[in-house]
């Protein structure tokens, strides 16, 4: 009987999955392709099949009943009524922090599931969520391969000078460092570059993933050199509710003056900042830019995002010497032209030059001109843990084999 793999994707405001044929083909063949997204404001379940077909689509109430757990629980029965008879051969699982350890994808044993679980504080809003399906499943059906891939570990080959803060280097020693994100997204992308040209495939390359998170990787030759995540993903660009880089005196000030806990401080600016925050309407790009023209805070909140991507570009450019493309990805970056428009405005000082129609028209390169170009490239997280989770299994296949 044929079998298939399950990846999960434990995002900030979404779960994602993908379903795969367990069929050993080097490219991985997809069965089905879902989220739910808004988990935290108003849910939407939806599926496509592997030609792209709607095979399920619903919506709860923003009223706070749908949360993560029944997001986990309505998954669940629908992948029984979905398998089609298909075992479940193993899971692979996106955790966003795999800590200074963790280089590559691991197996998980109860031990790792307890390592990984110190790392919860440093991505409180990401580590419980991959963890606690991790645990469900391993009670569940205890002999079930399941596999953890890292958005840190692409990060692991940035030069030291990328990954210190500049503290005592007990300090750093002891993990205080800057481990940067969203490294299964930038990964992915860099399997795709060579499809798009040399440019892109050897050159200085900065991707922005402007998803719910938000974060830029300045990438040479595919590989990671900095990215603005560091030490947690509350770091760097502005992002649905996260305030992003902040100077760390207002933290002193929310505790001090404002009364917060440290607890309560961590959790405003997780939550109840960045777009969000600033707009006072809505975390959701889609949303700030229909209500942009009525209202100013929505539109501020959108000026702001925009004006701190193309500031951190900078940077990440000045640690490149340059640059050769820049690539967008993720929800926004994917979706949304305007924010794509308005990004390559700001960063005409890098030479860049819109292809209006290019970009209305969501093609590939969206620049024009002799400078550097832009591209979109759609990014797929669970085809790179499926990728990795093989290479796992197949590596602990041919040890148990001797
Ligand atoms: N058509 C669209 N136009 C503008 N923004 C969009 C569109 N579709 C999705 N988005 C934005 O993308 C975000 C979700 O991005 P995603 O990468 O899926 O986030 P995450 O994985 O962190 O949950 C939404 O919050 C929304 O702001
Ligand atoms: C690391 C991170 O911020 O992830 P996401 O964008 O999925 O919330
Ligand atoms: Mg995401």
């Amino acid at each position: 009987m044929a079998q298939v793999q399950l990846v999960l994707n434990a995002g900030s405001s979404s779960l994602k999955f993908q379903v795969f044929l367990d069929d050993g083909a080097d490219v991985p063949n997809r069965l089905y392709r879902g989220l739910f997204e808004g988990l935290g404001s108003e849910p939407h379940f939806k599926v496509k099949d592997h030609a792209g077909e709607a095979v399920g689509d619903q919506r709860w109430p923003g009223d706070g009943t749908f949360g993560f757990e029944e997001a986990l629980a309505h998954l669940s029965d629908w992948l029984s009524a979905h398998r089609g008879g298909h075992q479940l051969a193993a899971v692979g699982h996106r955790v966003v922090h795999g800590g200074a350890h963790y280089a590559h994808a691991v197996r998980l044993t109860p031990q790792i599931i307890a390592e990984l679980d110190t790392l919860s504080p440093l991505a409180p809003l990401h580590q419980p969520r991959s963890l606690e399906p991790i645990r469900i499943i391993a009670r569940r059906v205890p002999g079930l391969p399941q596999v953890a891939a890292f958005d840190t570990a692409f990060h692991r080959t940035q030069p030291e000078m990328a990954q210190l803060f500049a503290i005592p280097m007990s300090l750093s020693d002891a993990g205080v460092r800057r481990y940067g994100f969203h490294g299964l997204s930038y990964a992915y992308l860099a399997t795709q570059f060579p499809k798009v040209g040399e440019r892109l495939a050897r050159g200085r390359v900065v991707a922005a993933h402007l998803g719910s998170g938000a974060s830029l990787c300045a990438m040479e030759a595919g590989r990671s050199i900095a990215n603005t995540m560091g030490f947690s993903a509350l770091d760097g660009l502005m992002m649905g509710t996260r305030s992003g880089t902040i100077d760390p005196a207002v933290v002193f000030y929310l505790q001090r003056e404002l009364g917060m806990s440290a607890s309560e401080a961590e959790m405003f600016l997780y939550t109840k900042c960045g777009l969000a925050g600033v707009s006072g309407i809505s975390s959701d790009m889609r949303e700030l830019r229909e209500k942009a023209e009525a209202q100013p805070s929505a539109q501020r909140a959108i000026d702001m995002f925009v004006y701190r991507i193309n500031q951190e570009l900078g940077a990440q450019v000045a640690t490149l010497g340059g640059i050769d493309g820049l690539v967008f990805t993720a929800g926004i970056g994917e979706n949304d032209p305007a924010t794509r428009a308005e990004v390559i405005a700001a960063a005409r000082w890098a030479g860049f030059e819109l292809d209006l129609e290019a970009n209305r028209a969501g093609a590939q390169r969206i620049t024009k001109g002799n400078g550097p170009q832009a591209y979109v490239i759609p990014t797929d997280e669970e085809w790179m843990i499926v990728r990795e989770m093989r290479a796992v299994l197949a590596a602990d296949a041919s040890v148990a084999a001797g």
